[in-house]
């Protein structure tokens, strides 16, 4: 359920710029503005996506909020605390509270490495979260967690499906106790029956653990499905916000109604859960 205390999360008037290099000594010669005076609120238990079409700045304010490109402008606050001013040292603390799922799991899960010692990385790096007699015990509770057998956690990556896959992801990702999830295209990548089962696991770790999630995605009904909260983006501009049921049953500005007119929606989900 969502808090209705104090944001988790809050983005005041974002600005983004990337700089725009000559091409033969690399020399910035001007910048192009990616997101401007973006704002936006994440409380804890909420689900907020963000939708508009691609180069509208969507992965960019996700890879802004946790920390990979710097903010030209504006205040990002995590907590209450301005992330943008935060040392590296504090930084490598707040990553730990914000983690991100991306679309393809099978490029970011390192082939060499057992499920296992995938998921248990990051206890690796984040000392003190897991002590490591417990590395194993835990990374097949993770595991069980998020749909996969247990027995299997010295298998490797290339052994799982993509759906799997995504589920070793979310495991790697829960390993922290993460507090804010940012999902940039998770379940695009999959098809859509195992979309649905993905987002299912999404819901049901949200109920439980109280997670946020930045929801990133061009499929407008899976924004439907698991957002309370929608941002839709033009040009690095948010032109609309509002309840996702406002939103797709209402839409006011003529880009979201274009935006929503233009894409077929499928909704295998609905026939599941209701
Ligand atoms: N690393 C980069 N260097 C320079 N410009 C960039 C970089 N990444 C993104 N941009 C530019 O910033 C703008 C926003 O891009 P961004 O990737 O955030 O959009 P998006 O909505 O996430 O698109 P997509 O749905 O295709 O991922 C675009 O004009 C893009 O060309």
């Amino acid at each position: 359920m969502t808090d209705q205390s104090n944001p988790l999360l809050s983005v005041e008037h974002l600005k983004v710029s990337y700089p725009i290099r000559s091409s033969i000594l690399l020399r910035k010669t001007g910048e192009n503005v990616a997101v401007s005076d973006v704002n936006f609120e994440l409380r804890a238990g909420e689900t907020v996506g963000l939708v508009g079409e691609s180069g509208s700045g969507k992965s960019t304010i996700a890879r802004t909020v946790i920390g990979l490109v710097p903010a030209a402008d504006g205040v990002i606050r995590f907590e209450g605390h301005d992330i943008t001013k935060l040392s590296l040292r504090q930084m490598k603390d707040m990553r730990r509270d914000m983690q991100m799922i991306f679309q393809d799991p099978y490029a970011s899960l390192n082939p060499r490495l057992t499920v296992r010692d995938i998921i248990a990385e990051g206890w690796r790096v984040h000392a003190g979260i897991v002590p490591r007699d417990r590395w194993t015990a835990e990374a097949k509770e993770l595991m069980e967690r998020v749909g996969l057998n247990p027995d299997y956690s010295d298998r490797y990556p290339h052994q799982f499906s993509g759906g799997q896959r995504q589920r070793i992801g979310i495991a790697r990702t829960l390993a922290l106790r993460p507090k804010i999830i940012i999902c940039d295209e998770a379940v695009s990548a999959l098809d859509v029956s195992v979309q649905a089962q993905v987002l299912n696991l999404l819901e049901d770790l949200q109920a439980d653990l109280g997670l946020s999630y930045l929801f990133i995605s061009h499929d407008l009904s899976v924004i439907e499905h698991i957002c309370d909260r929608v941002l839709v983006l033009n040009k690095g501009v948010v032109v609309e916000e509002g309840t996702a049921r406002q939103l797709f049953e209402h839409p006011q500005h003529p880009y979201t109604k274009a935006l929503f007119s233009a894409i077929p929606v499928v909704r295998p989900w609905l026939e599941e859960t209701s």
